[in-house]
């Protein structure tokens, strides 16, 4: 792992609300949320359940859009920053083609293409391709390399997930957003699925961004950052299991903010 004193973000959200409803069925699902995630970084987002995390998961991947308040991807150099909550669905489409991974809990494979064909599948629609080279390395570390000629129902659920993980990697996206993970997956093949993200961002710098409900799952990130009723509600540093159950347990107590670790 590199070691870095400034924190450089790969997205962020600026007072972000987003209400679903009107009158009596009024719901702040984001009310007034400010949060970075830090680039070549993983990181986990909790809290508990409709405290707004798949909300704000969407916000930032330009899935959805926000009331008030800004979604910045950031820029890198090489790319510029954009303002996600200002953007045109033509922006969107073409940022979640570059500059967006998506690794959802049902692992979306196309059942007609091999796992080859899936990994392939956007780089192919975005008119590119990867070099061999890389390809061969993101399928060889997540060990779909004898893999890659099946089709998904040749293949384990966590098999499956890890050529969704590569798809998403193979572009190298700023983000990747991952959307419980490992909901569908037994614990063996979620460790997998787990450590491949982590070292996805450890080795490569991919920044990592995941929705999770379980603290096993989420003590392989660097950070938790936790949310309650739509708002903030402290963070994690280097989160273990112990910690993040500790942790999850006095938020779902007392619904409050909890101090940073
Ligand atoms: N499309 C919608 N219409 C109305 N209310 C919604 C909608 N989507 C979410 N909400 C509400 O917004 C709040 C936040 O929902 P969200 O799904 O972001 O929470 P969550 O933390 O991801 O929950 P869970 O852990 O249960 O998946 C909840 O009260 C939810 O009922």
């Amino acid at each position: 792992m590199t070691s870095r004193s400034t924190f450089v973000p790969a997205c962020s959200a600026h007072d972000v609300v987003r209400v679903y409803g009107r009158g009596d069925a009024e719901v702040r699902a984001l009310d007034g949320v400010s949060v970075a995630f830090e680039r070549g970084r993983f990181t986990a987002i909790m809290g508990p359940s409709g405290s707004g995390k798949s909300t704000l998961m969407h916000a930032l991947a330009g899935l959805d859009g926000v009331d008030s308040g800004r979604v910045v991807l950031h820029g890198d150099g090489r790319r510029e920053d954009v303002e996600i909550s200002a953007a045109s669905d033509a922006v969107l489409t073409g940022l979640r083609r570059d500059r967006i991974g998506f690794v959802f809990q049902a692992f979306n494979l196309l059942p007609v293409l091999t796992a080859r064909d899936n990994v392939l599948l956007p780089m192919r629609l975005a008119g590119t391709r990867p070099s061999q080279e890389w390809f061969d390395e993101v399928t060889g570390r997540l060990g779909l390399s004898a893999r890659l000629d099946h089709l998904p129902h040749e293949m384990s659920g966590g098999q499956q997930q890890r050529v969704a993980v590569a798809r998403a990697l193979l572009p190298q996206p700023d983000v990747i957003f991952a959307d419980e993970p490992t909901g569908n997956l037994d614990s063996q093949s979620g460790a997998e699925v787990l450590s491949m993200l982590r070292s996805s961002a450890r080795e490569t710098g991919q920044t990592v961004v995941m929705v999770t409900h379980d603290p096993v799952a989420a003590s392989y990130s660097d950070r938790v950052v936790l949310l309650a009723d739509g708002r903030p509600a402290g963070e994690i540093a280097h989160p273990t299991t112990d910690t993040v159950i500790d942790t999850m347990r006095a938020l779902n107590v007392t619904g409050a903010a909890v101090a940073a670790r």
